[in-house]
């Protein structure tokens, strides 16, 4: 579960008192964080302390980087994400959501911040379009410092409206949605029941904590090729090599050869960690840390993918694409730069062809090779990365099929992958490729083909 929302909306502070309520810290580590952020003049951020772990978060009062926990319910062991809700920091808010299954949007009720996180250029419509490109579907809105407007209902209605009808537009079923009163600060309504009797008097729904419960468990495609998306790399202890991420479909084993792309190397999993446990296996759905050994270090990064070496993952630099654009400054024409953020890969690319303009609910073709794209249209178009870069196509696999483009810090648009095979592409240990032809042969016969040629003369032609 990934917490997102406007900077300063609450969401450590929020977190963090859940965390202490569930018993997650521990009373003497908490008088601590009291003493020393009272010592700060900080004393309002001492639940956040819980998640925002170095100094200069402490400092600034800011989450930087995302700050990971865990915790349980009646039902579920639930892996926190605590995002960053600063605009500078927006690609480590994107890794944490690539992770997440169902997200928290939390919104600041004090009258003023709302409107800036909503409006004019705040985070708060950034982050729901980013996690609902990302995957996640559920989402509960956390309607948090109710206490700053005397627990008013007018006013929780009001956000509620608003933003529900704002959801609907980018993507949520009005059923996987809900909006929960809550305060970071006192602790109102987030693991019992309220008893402000200003709160009572009107709400009698549901905690966060509930909320959290009722969420749904994703299917895992356990069934499907491995896939891990790299989303940090580091030196273990001992002499250990590793990265972790999140095993997006299919298992891994202790012993299994991997292979990493897009650089076609291959190593051996030495060690698996789920939340710092030693494990053998590793499943779709899991966050896991694996040591790796018996490969080039220099072919590895954040952004690649460790995959089935019998089964990898398609490499190419030009895909295609059916995208939703949010909202762009300027029309979009061919040859339009963007930056493609796929899981935790970020990567420049351009689009380069406007294949159709569609309609955006029955997805008929409205127009074919439109000049431009604007703000709201739904549309094919191709893209080329400057760089080879894994991804599936969306009916495949989901989690490797969809991406986001951004500009100047805004994300412009959403997408799926249509199309991987516009030159070739190696599926299941098959190149497929699409080419015309100067001669004629058949299903069934034996071609050679050069590979020497192959490397040189990629989508341009080589010898059969
Ligand atoms: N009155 C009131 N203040 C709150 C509440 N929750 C948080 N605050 C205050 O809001 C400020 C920001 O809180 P944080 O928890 O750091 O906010 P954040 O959303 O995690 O901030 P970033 O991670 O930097 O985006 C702190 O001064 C908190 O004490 C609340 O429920 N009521």
């Amino acid at each position: 579960m990934v917490v997102t929302g406007h900077v300063d909306a609450g969401k450590s502070t929020l977190m963090g008192h859940l965390l202490y309520k569930l018993g997650r810290v521990n009373s003497k580590v908490m008088h601590k964080y009291e003493q020393e952020s009272k010592k700060l003049g900080k004393q309002s951020f001492m639940y956040a302390w819980i998640l925002d772990e170095t100094g200069e978060e402490r400092a600034r009062g800011i989450t930087m980087d995302v700050g990971q926990s865990k915790f349980e319910t009646d039902s579920k062991i639930v892996t926190l994400l605590d995002a960053p809700g600063h605009k500078d920091f927006i690609p480590n808010m994107i890794t944490g959501a690539a992770q997440a299954d169902v997200a928290l949007l939390v919104v600041d009720s004090t009258r003023g911040e709302f409107e800036t996180g909503f409006e004019s250029g705040g985070q708060t419509r950034e982050h729901a379009l980013l996690v609902r490109s990302l995957g996640a579907s559920q989402l509960c809105v956390v309607v948090n410092k109710l206490d700053t407007v005397g627990w008013s209902e007018e006013r929780f209605l009001e956000i509620s409206n608003k933003l529900g009808s704002f959801l609907k537009q980018a993507g949520f079923r009005e059923r996987d949605v809900t909006f929960v009163p809550c305060s970071g600060l006192t602790g109102e309504n987030l693991t019992e029941p309220c008893t402000e009797p200003a709160l009572t008097k009107w709400y009698k729904g549901l905690t966060l904590l509930e909320v959290i419960d009722k969420f749904k468990c994703p299917e895992r495609p356990i069934s499907k090729p491995f896939r891990l998306s790299v989303n940090d790399i580091f030196k273990g202890t001992g002499s250990g090599f590793c990265v972790s991420g999140r095993v997006e479909t299919g298992m891994v084993q202790s012993g299994d050869k991997v292979l990493i792309q897009p650089q076609n190397e291959t190593a051996l999993v030495k060690a698996l960690m789920i939340a710092d446990v030693p494990t053998m296996t590793a499943f779709a759905g899991d966050c896991v840390t694996v040591t790796i050994a018996n490969f080039d270090q220099q072919n590895i990064a954040v952004g690649y993918i460790l995959c089935d070496p019998l089964s990898p993952v398609p490499v190419t630099s030009k895909f295609e694409a059916r995208i939703v654009i949010f909202n762009t400054k300027v029309p979009i024409t061919r040859g339009y730069p963007v930056l493609l953020h796929l899981q935790s890969l970020s990567e420049q690319a351009v689009i380069t062809k406007l294949v159709a303009q569609l309609n955006k609910s029955s997805g008929e073709v409205v127009k074919r090779k439109p000049k431009c794209l604007l703000r709201n249209n739904n549309a094919v178009v191709v893209i080329e990365t400057s760089r080879p870069i894994c991804l599936e196509l969306y009916r495949d696999i989901k989690e490797l099929g969809r991406f986001m483009l951004r500009v100047g810090g805004v994300t412009i648009a959403a997408g799926l992958v249509t199309q991987v095979n516009l030159d070739s592409v190696l599926i299941n240990n098959s190149w497929y490729f699409n080419f015309s032809l100067d001669c004629t042969f058949n299903f069934s016969d034996s071609v050679i083909i050069q590979e020497n040629e192959w490397k040189s003369l990629k989508g341009s032609g080589f010898g059969i």
